[in-house]
């Protein structure tokens, strides 16, 4: 039992069993030993905080928060990790911490000299209430925070004729099941018309990107002299889908061909715009050379984590508008700092001023209506003023049960979730039997109707192969090879976990032996042609980022010799492909299967979930929501145990931060 009193060593010593067990980092191991030895007077109390805190790092929370992990410790400190069962309670956290009471902990930390209250001189941690920080991360949290802050405050003037932009850009009335409904969209371009800083939330097709594509026609249109705009997101993946939206969206906008010109439609990633320098966490941009640009788009914004916010809004220069856009009910990053969610949470409630109310009725001629809506406090809800929710579905319009599956869900309502699992076509469940369950590996190679599953892209692959002798720089092999990577995007099956029988690392070995049995792959381990690969860390050499996926093929060299090389989509909004050999790989990995985590900010026309025998930490209703929202026209629920859905439901993601509190938002 720890206690503070407990000698330093016995506590180094239970760390050092967690490291054994794998549910501590050697790292934050690492850490407290290192403490230790600077600070020989330290205790145990300190040092376990110290251990925790950058445990949690890994977990998301940019913070350790004491009262929450002496009250939980093992779901808190999500201990044991996902996918490991029946280990000895002896080690548990809950068994450790036991002896432990939250008033003797809070004292030793503050008469610890490695221990800083917030405000206080520089020592490597930070205590602030009952959360602990490594202060690197409460400085981030301080910067973030003082610089939306500052953005909060930060009024545009708006045009004269902005009702009449209005009018233009969202000309008809809403119309939905015969009713007329408050148009979102057009009160979101008028809110982010009056400030320089605004996030629109909203769920899958609910029209997050048309209404920046209108707003940004609006400032264009409006201003002086052409503004500078540049649009990114967090990963690859999704800058590439938001420049696949936009482009349409811009070419459609009733606006003079001029404007049109003004309005970027190529989106870049956040590491890219930021400038990253090679094997360093700094950027050629920051508060000393800023981004050249005056309005900044930020797609996915629920992916940004506290390290890259703090150095996107470094670089911002003051002038520039700043527009996050994402989905709030979405997972957050899995780096640590949960900022959209922390921000977005009384988007639901709206919690507008009157003032601000009658204004955005004046200019939009639409009615501010939801039963959701609480009115806000001048002066209290400065950020809220900022923040609009969009709250009408169009992909998932009317019936669909996809998005009522996910709307249940996002509600925790498990009852209506699993009625609509059970009564719609393009919802399906499986229970499955045991690891060779014959209706998962149908489900896997053959999907299940129209909904296809990875035979689809294997087939495409034999049957569409240009002919032999077909010549080495023949467009014939970039089309094939783009066909296949589009077909590969027809179905995906996601994990909630890594390890165990339903995690990741088993399944991918499972699907690949079980493609490789129905003769669809030629071999199930090492480099085999339709091989596809995730990239599991940026490479700037070779152009590829974390999350960029590829399929091994075999392409002619010119000498007409086949090769493997792996087929990845170009990030830069060109359509194109890169080839790379496999060997100038660095680190990736195979994904059939990919954790939900790995798949934000992608979709799939069929995607599959699959969950594991028992509920653990990572199982919350965010990851079910982000599961089910991948999914463009079907979603499939595998479950190897009935009842770990509607657990999971029952749980929700508790990020540790102290963000909204220093944005003084109750
Ligand atoms: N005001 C509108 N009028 C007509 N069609 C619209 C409008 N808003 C959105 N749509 C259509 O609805 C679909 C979803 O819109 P959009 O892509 O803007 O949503 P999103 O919230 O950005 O979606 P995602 O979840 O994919 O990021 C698109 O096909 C778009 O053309």
């Amino acid at each position: 039992m720890i206690t503070p009193h407990t000698p330093a060593g016995e506590l180094l010593a239970l760390l050092d069993r967690w490291v054994e067990l794998g549910w501590l980092r050697p790292l934050d191991r690492a850490l407290a030993g290192f403490f230790a030895e600077q600070q020989p007077e330290a205790g145990a109390g300190v040092l376990l905080a110290a251990a925790l805190a950058s445990h949690q790092l890994g977990h998301g929370h940019v913070c350790l928060d004491l009262a929450a992990t002496l009250a939980e410790p093992d779901f808190a400190l999500s201990l044991p990790p996902e996918g490991e069962e029946g280990l000895a309670d002896a080690w548990l956290p809950s068994t450790r911490l036991a002896a432990l009471t939250l008033a003797d902990w809070l004292e030793a930390l503050s008469a610890s000299e490695l221990v800083a209250a917030a405000g206080e001189p520089a020592r490597p941690l930070v205590l602030s209430g009952e959360r602990l920080y490594l202060r690197r991360y409460w400085s981030y949290e301080q910067g973030v925070a003082k610089a939306l802050a500052a953005r909060i405050h930060d009024d545009r003037p708006v045009p004269d004729d902005l009702p009449e932009w209005l009018e233009r850009l969202f000309p008809e009335p809403l119309m939905l099941h015969g009713e007329r409904q408050t148009d979102w969209q057009k009160l979101a371009c008028a809110l982010a018309a009056s400030s320089g800083f605004t996030l629109i939330t909203g769920g899958p097709g609910t029209g997050k990107t048309t209404t920046v594509v209108r707003l940004l026609a609006l400032l264009q249109g409006t201003a002086a002299q052409p503004l500078r705009i540049r649009l990114a997101a967090p990963t690859g993946k999704a800058a590439a889908r938001l420049t696949e939206s936009i482009g349409a969206q811009v070419a459609s906008l009733p606006v003079n061909d001029t404007v049109r010109a003004h309005i970027p439609t190529e989106v870049s990633t956040l590491h890219r715009l930021l400038g990253s320098l090679p094997d360093s966490r700094h950027f050629r941009h920051h508060a000393g050379n800023p981004l050249p640009l005056d309005v900044l788009v930020v797609d996915e914004a629920s992916m940004i984590d506290l390290e890259m916010m703090h150095s996107l809004l470094a670089a911002l220069p003051a002038h520039a508008r700043l527009l996050l856009l994402g989905d709030k009910d979405q997972l957050a990053s899995v780096e640590a700092g949960a900022l959209l969610g922390d921000l977005c949470r009384h988007a639901e409630q709206g919690l507008y001023t009157p003032e601000r109310l009658a204004w955005l009725e004046a200019v939009s001629g639409e009615k501010v209506a939801h039963p959701a809506l609480e009115a806000g406090e001048p002066g209290r809800h400065g950020l809220a003023q900022r923040i609009l929710m969009l709250r009408h579905s169009r992909r998932f319009a009317g019936g669909s049960g996809i998005g009522r599956l996910a709307e249940a869900v996002n509600r925790q309502q498990p009852a209506a979730a699993r009625a609509w699992l059970d009564g719609h076509q393009e919802v399906a469940t499986v229970r499955l039997r045991g690891e060779q369950d014959r209706a998962l590996n149908r489900l896997l190679c053959d999907g299940r109707g129209e909904a296809a599953g990875y035979g689809h892209y294997l087939r495409r692959l034999r049957d569409e192969r240009p002919a032999a002798g077909t010549a080495f720089d023949d467009a014939a092999w970039s089309e094939w090879a783009g066909t296949v990577l589009t077909a590969f995007d027809r179905f995906r099956l996601l994990c909630a976990v890594r390890r165990g029988p339903w995690g990741v690392e088993g399944l991918n070995e499972r699907i690949a032996g079980l493609l490789h049995r129905r003769g669809l792959l030629e071999a199930d381990s090492g480099w085999y042609e339709g091989r596809p690969v995730l990239v599991t860390r940026n490479d700037y050499g070779l152009g590829l980022m974390n999350g960029d996926i590829g399929i091994a093929l075999r392409l002619p060299e010119e000498d007409g010799r086949l090769v493997l090389r792996v087929a990845f989509p170009r990030n830069d909004g060109s359509g194109g492909l890169r080839f790379v050999l496999p060997s100038r790989l660095g680190d990736m990995e195979t994904v059939f299967a990919m954790t939900v985590h790995k798949s934000q900010g992608s979709e799939f026309a069929h995607t599959a979930l699959i969950l594991p025998e028992t509920l653990n930490p990572v199982l919350t209703k965010e990851l079910l929501y982000t599961g089910i929202t991948r999914a463009r026209h079907w979603f499939t629920l595998l479950e190897p145990r009935a009842g770990v859905f509607e657990q999971a439901i029952a749980r929700r993601v508790e990020r540790r931060s102290g963000l909204l509190e220093s944005l003084m938002v109750p």
